[in-house]
């Protein structure tokens, strides 16, 4: 049969609908060739459009950049972090409403010690499954092919470009460590070294060169729950089975080999305490804007009647705030313009940044302070009874390494006139959902820097947000990827059954791997090093959870030096095309320490930046 002019033949399923049909006359040929002409200049000027538009971005110099991580990685307080030292006024305004977060922060810890309370102590409550059930490994794709290319390396950073060789030049940075680099290879096993090596390869991560073109959210969906994975019996359970041990003060203490029976004191601190679970409500609801959507909630607990549903713990539920100028705009009573570029969450159109006027909130009535303060004494006296401590022990809660935790400040933070400090905002925990966009413009000028407009892009990190990512991978400058390299032996708080490191490390990798993404520079933040280090120090052993670490040092440096060569061959094995990487030790809670690395970083972007501007 003759094919009309016009028309291609082709393996396209969809050639099969578009061609014309084959007693197409002159004149339908006539239109239907007009139309098509049109809808391809019409697609054509779109495509000029965005072009022009991205031109007059970059002749008006805005940066972005873009914060991703796992949940609790750090990116909030990264953000954070760049408001501290470059709009400082502003932070310095807001910090009296991180007074509410940081109270709801207090209540959360005094509630989740009375949880553990309230049940006995099983033998089988380590909050992570055994390892020994688990030995996994991430498969080893293909390598890259190599640049000779290697730019000066970034000050305060390893530096790698596509295909380092390892040996870039080392300089301790200000908060980071500068270790030699393990280049060998980006495989990672997860799981005790005990049991005899088995390779899965995980679902999400087939080798880079079989992948199929970045279908970014799908991506997660199956992430990381292997299916030959089974929850253990747990053989090497941490919960001490010794039933003889003396634990702390006797007046408050009788213990059995599996349950602790707690004293009239600690129970009669527990009634005095109930208040605070009005408090919690209280200030749940002044987070809330009124008139808003819901913006801080519990997930909804599962049904404690039906057979086999187990109740979701309090401590695994987390309140949350969307974006947009909701939880600020509550909790200030003023708002005034910022004529210097404030801060905009969510897009919302407005340049209003709301301000607590100074000091103004400490001397409004403020009933969850009143009642905080009026607490004090028996918060102190639960947190600091020898009973609660080895309840919280045997059931392997470390409060003092979670978020918000500010128990052994109860002093301070529960007084009447109590001022959050810049390092109370930097500890302070409120879970991000959603997306939002921080503009600014820097207070504190740059040198080259001043002028910039800067949009930092924070987002939720929990899995069910990570597709909510992708509308913001276009027209980035840099991102900075946050690792919490010290959650080697957590779960992930939305399943139990995946290792937080674990999920890091497949999250890098689709990172690293995403074509939309590869042009921009990354930045990695091998994050929450303070927290490491203590559990190291403590005598938690990398090689339990992470198999292939074998039987290297446990220390800080050795650990913190094989995290780092993985991560980087990682990045060089799966990067699409070669490009600038940086990355630090970090712990962003840190002001110190981490005003350098951000002084780094920001020097990194905006030079990208005008390298890219003049490309254009
Ligand atoms: N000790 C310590 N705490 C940290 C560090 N980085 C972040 N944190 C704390 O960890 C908690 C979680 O940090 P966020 O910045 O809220 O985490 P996020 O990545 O924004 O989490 P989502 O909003 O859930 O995606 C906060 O209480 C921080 O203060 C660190 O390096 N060391
Ligand atoms: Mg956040």
């Amino acid at each position: 049969m003759p094919v009309p002019a016009g028309t291609r033949l082709s393996d396209d399923p969809l050639d099969e609908v578009l061609r014309p049909p084959p007693d197409e006359t002159d004149e339908q040929r006539q239109i239907r060739l007009e139309k098509e002409a049109e809808a391809k200049r019409i697609s054509q000027a779109i495509d000029a459009s965005l072009k022009a538009e991205r031109q007059a971005r970059r002749k008006k110099r805005i940066v972005r950049l873009l914060l991703l991580g796992q949940s609790e990685s750090g990116k909030s307080t990264t953000l954070r972090q760049f408001q501290r030292l470059y709009t400082p006024t502003a932070f310095r305004e807001e910090r009296i409403l991180w007074r509410a977060v940081i109270q709801l922060n207090v209540v959360r810890s005094v509630r989740i010690i009375l949880e553990a309370l309230e049940s006995p102590i099983s033998p089988s409550s380590s909050p992570f499954s055994s390892p020994r059930s688990r030995a996994r490994s991430i498969s080893r794709p293909p390598p890259m092919p190599s640049t000779s290319q290697l730019p000066p390396p970034l000050p305060n950073s390893d530096y790698y470009n596509g295909q380092s060789n390892g040996n870039s030049s080392q300089s301790p940075g200000e908060g980071g460590v500068s270790l030699p680099i393990d280049t060998s290879d980006p495989d990672i096993q997860f799981g005790s070294p005990s049991r005899a090596p088995q390779r899965y390869h995980h679902q999400s991560s087939p080798p880079r060169r079989h992948r199929q073109p970045a279908n970014y959210a799908n991506s997660y969906a199956s992430s990381s729950r292997h299916p030959h994975y089974r929850a253990p019996s747990n053989p090497e359970s941490e919960v001490d089975s010794d039933s003889d041990i003396q634990y702390g003060s006797p007046r408050s203490i009788h213990h059995s080999s599996s349950q602790l029976m707690l004293s009239g004191h600690v129970e009669a601190l527990k009634q005095k305490l109930q208040p605070l679970k009005h408090i919690e409500q209280l200030l749940i609801a002044k987070l809330v804007p009124p008139n808003e959507e819901e913006a801080t909630h519990f997930a909804p607990p599962s049904n404690p009647y039906i057979p086999g549903v187990q109740q979701a713990s309090y401590r695994s539920q987390e309140i949350f705030i969307r974006p947009g100028q909701g939880w600020r705009g509550a909790l200030s009573r003023a708002r005034v313009t910022n004529p210097g570029g404030g801060n905009e969450y969510g897009g919302s159109g407005s340049n209003g940044r709301p301000m607590s006027a100074g000091n103004t909130g400490l001397e409004t009535q403020d009933e969850p302070q009143a009642v905080l303060h009026k607490l004090k004494k028996e918060m102190v006296q639960l947190w600091e009874d020898p009973l609660v401590k080895e309840v919280l022990r045997r059931k392997k809660i470390k409060l003092e390494q979670e978020s918000g935790f500010f128990l052994d400040d109860l002093e301070r933070v529960t007084a009447l006139k109590f001022m959050p400090s810049d390092d109370d905002v930097l500890k302070a925990r409120l879970k991000t959902v959603g997306v939002s966009e921080y503009k600014f413009e820097m207070e504190v000028s740059a040198g080259r820097d001043s002028g910039t407009e800067w949009r930092i892009v924070d987002v939720g990190g929990s899995r069910s947000q990570r597709p909510t990512w992708v509308p913001f991978f276009d027209d980035v400058d840099a991102i900075i990827f946050l690792a919490p390299i010290s959650a080697f032996d957590q779960p992930l708080s939305e399943d139990k059954a995946v290792n937080r490191l674990e999920d890091s490390v497949l999250l890098w990798k689709d990172v690293c791997s995403n074509k939309l993404l590869a042009n921009v520079d990354l930045v990695l933040f091998l994050n929450k090093c303070d927290i490491l280090k203590k559990k190291l120090e403590d005598g938690v052993r990398l090689a339990k959870y992470v198999r292939s670490y074998g039987d290297r040092e446990n220390t800080f440096d050795g650990v913190s030096k094989y995290l780092r060569g993985k991560f980087a061959a990682i990045h060089r094995e799966y990067s699409p095309n070669p490009r600038k990487f940086y990355v630090f030790c970090t712990s962003v809670t840190d002001a110190a320490t981490t005003a350098g690395i951000i002084a780094s970083v920001r020097d990194m972007v905006i030079r990208q930046h005008l390298k890219q501007s003049k490309l254009l």
